[in-house]
C-alpha cells in the first residue's frame, strides 16, 4: 500500500540553496524513494514572481513522488501540518562579514517562524535551521514554539562535517565515503572546532583512526582546523556568493539521517540544544556528535577530549553565549 504524502516546508524557497535542495527532496533523496511529498514553499512577497518560476520548474521535472506544491508568502499556510521544516530563508553574508553580523537582520525571522510552527505544524515536526547565524536562530525559533519539544530544533553543521571529511579524504587519498566520525563542535562560525581525533578512515578492509591515517598531528591542529573554519568565507571570496549546492546537499544529509538513523558505531554532527555535555554551556544550540535511532538523536558520550580540544570548545561556547544575549536583546528591543 502506498504511504500517505508528508508535508515538507522549505523557507527561502526562491533563493539559491533552495534551488538545489528542492530537487533533492522532491526526487526522494531525503525522505526515501517510497515517500510521496507535498512541498510548501515560503518566501517573501517581492519574491513571489521568482517562486512561480521555481514551481513551474518543479512541475517540469515530472517527479513521481511530488504530489503537489504550495507556494506562499504566508507563514500560516507554509507551516500548516508540516512534518519537516528546512528553515533556509534569511539574508546571507557578503565578503568581509562574519555570520554573527547577520544576527540583527535574521533573528526576528526566526521568532515569527517559531510562533507559526508552534501554532500550525505537527507537534513532532523536525526543524532544521540553515539560515545564519544558524545555531542562535534555531534557539530563538524553539523559544517561540514552546509546544514543540526543544529536541526538534536543530542547526546545520553538516556542511562543516562534510567539508572536514573531504579535507581528510584528500589528505589520505581515499574516497570521501571512507572517512567517518569527524566531529564539528560548537557554533557554525569561524570559532567552530573541527575535530578529527575520534574520526576513522576505512583502509585495507578495516577502520583505522584518522590520526594514524593522516600521520600529521600538526596539520590536524592547524591547517585542517583553519581550512574548515574559513571554508564558507573562501567560497564567498571565489563565487561572490555563499555556498549553495554544498549547503543543500548537507541539509539533505542532515534531515535524511534524522529520519532514518545512523549506522551502529557511526555518528554525525548536528547543532542541538545543549545539556552541558563536554563542558558546553547549557541552553544554547551547540554542535555535538550525535547518534540517531527511531527519529531521536542522542549526544555521543564518553569521548575523551584533551586540553587543546577543551580550549577550543570553550571559545566556541563563549561565542554562543554572546550570540544568545545579543539575540535576546534584539528581539526584546
Ligand atoms: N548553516 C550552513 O551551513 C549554511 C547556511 N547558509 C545560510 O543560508 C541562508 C540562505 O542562503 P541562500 O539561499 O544562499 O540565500 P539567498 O539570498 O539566495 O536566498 C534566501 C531567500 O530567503 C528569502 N527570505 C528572506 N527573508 C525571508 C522570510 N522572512 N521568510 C521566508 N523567506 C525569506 C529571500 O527572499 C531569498 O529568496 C543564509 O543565511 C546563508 O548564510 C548558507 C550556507 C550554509
Ligand atoms: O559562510 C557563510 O556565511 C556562507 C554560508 C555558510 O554558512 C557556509 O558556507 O558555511
Amino acid at each position: 500500500m502506498e504511504s500517505e504524502p508528508i508535508r515538507v516546508v522549505v523557507t527561502g524557497a526562491a533563493g539559491q540553496i533552495a534551488y538545489s535542495l528542492l530537487y533533492m527532496i522532491a526526487k526522494g533523496d531525503v525522505f526515501g524513494s517510497e515517500q510521496p511529498l507535498i512541498l510548501h514553499l515560503l518566501d517573501i512577497p517581492p519574491m513571489m514572481g521568482v517562486l512561480e518560476g521555481v514551481v513551474m520548474e518543479l512541475s517540469d521535472c515530472a517527479l513521481p513522488l511530488l504530489r503537489s506544491v504550495v507556494p506562499t508568502d504566508d507563514p500560516v499556510v507554509a507551516f500548516k501540518d508540516v512534518a519537516a521544516a528546512f528553515l533556509v530563508g534569511a539574508m546571507p553574508r557578503k565578503q568581509g562579514m562574519e555570520r554573527k553580523d547577520l544576527l540583527s537582520a535574521n533573528v526576528k525571522i526566526f521568532k515569527v517562524q517559531g510562533e507559526a510552527l508552534d501554532k500550525h505544524a505537527k507537534k513532532d515536526v523536525k526543524v532544521l535551521v540553515v539560515g545564519n547565524p544558524a545555531n542562535t536562530n534555531a534557539l530563538i525559533c524553539s523559544r517561540y514554539a514552546p509546544s514543540i519539544p526543544k529536541e526538534n530544533f536543530t542547526a546545520m553543521t553538516r556542511l562543516d562535517q562534510n567539508r572536514a571529511q573531504a579535507q581528510i579524504a584528500a589528505k589520505v587519498n581515499v574516497p570521501v565515503a571512507s572517512v567517518s566520525n569527524v566531529i564539528i563542535w560548537g557554533n557554525h562560525s569561524s570559532t567552530q572546532f573541527p575535530d578529527a581525533s575520534h574520526g576513522t578512515v576505512h583502509m585495507a578492509g578495516k577502520d583505522i583512526p584518522a590520526r594514524d591515517a593522516v600521520g600529521d598531528d600538526v596539520w590536524l591542529r592547524t591547517a585542517f582546523v583553519e581550512t574548515v573554519q574559513k571554508r564558507g568565507a573562501a567560497v564567498i571570496n571565489a563565487r561572490k556568493m555563499s555556498s549553495a549546492m554544498s549547503a543543500a546537499k548537507a541539509a539533505g544529509d542532515h534531515m535524511r539521517d534524522w529520519f532514518n538513523g545512523t549506522p551502529p558505531g557511526k555518528f554525525v554532527s548536528m547543532g542541538v540544544i545543549s545539556d552541558g555535555s563536554y563542558g558546553a554551556p547549557k541552553d544554547v544550540v551547540f554542535s555535538f556528535p550525535v547518534s540517531i535511532k527511531n527519529g531521536k538523536w542522542e549526544i555521543v558520550q564518553g569521548l575523551v577530549t584533551d586540553d587543546f580540544a577543551k580550549e577550543l570548545l570553550d571559545v566556541t561556547g563563549k561565542e554562543l553565549l554572546e550570540e544568545r544575549a545579543e539575540a535576546i536583546a534584539v528581539i526584546e528591543a
